[in-house]
């Protein structure tokens, strides 16, 4: 029966230094390398077989896929990469020290920020130092100004229609590495979460989720395979 796992990237270095991240990219530190080796060999351990993967186009997520599919002796796996799976953009607030910010507007309006279905961070200014307008791996992309969840589940669930849901129909493991809110994105269709209770929904770094789906891709309960 199809299978699909989702990962959150190990630790970023800007999830180290408290950073709102989105677009920009990072790599991941040396505990978040750790953290995805060790995803593999659980992976591995449980007896989970993925066919395909996808992942953003940002270092964090490739680099997890890419240390998992290693742990698992698979990194000859067919891996898509693409923008849609992206983190959401963080606007404004890119570089920004979290706690900083709650410092300045407080932490009810940095929480809306963050979890809010449909409220997104200020927009980036034109010529930031974050601005990835000229980036070559979005060359005839619109990239965002800002995003808030509403908007990131409106890039995400189609791209999971119809670039992931043809691999599961046809019955495979698949393995997507991806972010913290891209994630939350695909959950919340997922696992049917309303727009007021996706407030709540905390997605942590290197900790594979697992769907087993029904033929006609009914989603099962979600879980974690560290609980399984
Ligand atoms: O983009 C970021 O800053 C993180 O990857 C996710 O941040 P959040 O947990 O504050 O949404």
């Amino acid at each position: 029966m199809p299978q699909l796992i989702l990962i959150r990237h190990g630790q970023s270095q800007w999830n180290l230094e408290n950073r709102f991240t989105g677009w920009w990219d990072v790599d991941v530190t040396e505990k978040g390398a750790a953290e995805a080796w060790a995803a593999g060999e659980l992976m591995k351990a449980k007896g989970i077989a993925p066919d395909v993967g996808f992942t953003s186009v940002q270092t964090r997520a490739i680099k997890t896929m890419n240390l998992a599919l290693e742990a698992m002796g698979r990194l000859w796996l067919p891996v898509t990469k693409d923008w849609h799976l992206n983190e959401r953009h963080y606007g404004g607030l890119t570089g920004l020290d979290k706690a900083e910010t709650a410092a300045k507007h407080g932490d009810d309006q940095v929480k809306i920020w963050r979890r809010s279905f449909d409220v997104p961070p200020p927009p980036l200014d034109p010529g930031s130092p974050w601005d990835l307008s000229h980036d070559p791996r979005y060359a005839g992309i619109a990239v965002p100004a800002t995003e808030s969840l509403k908007d990131t589940i409106a890039r995400v669930l189609p791209y999971y229609e119809s670039a992931i849901v043809p691999e599961l129909k046809a019955g495979k493991t698949v393995l997507v590495s991806a972010h913290g809110n891209s994630l939350r994105a695909l959950v919340k269709h997922l696992s049917g979460i309303s727009d007021a209770d996706i407030t709540g929904l905390e997605i942590p770094t290197g900790q594979p989720i697992v769907y087993d789906l029904a033929a006609d891709l009914t989603p099962g309960e979600r879980y974690y395979l560290s609980e399984r």
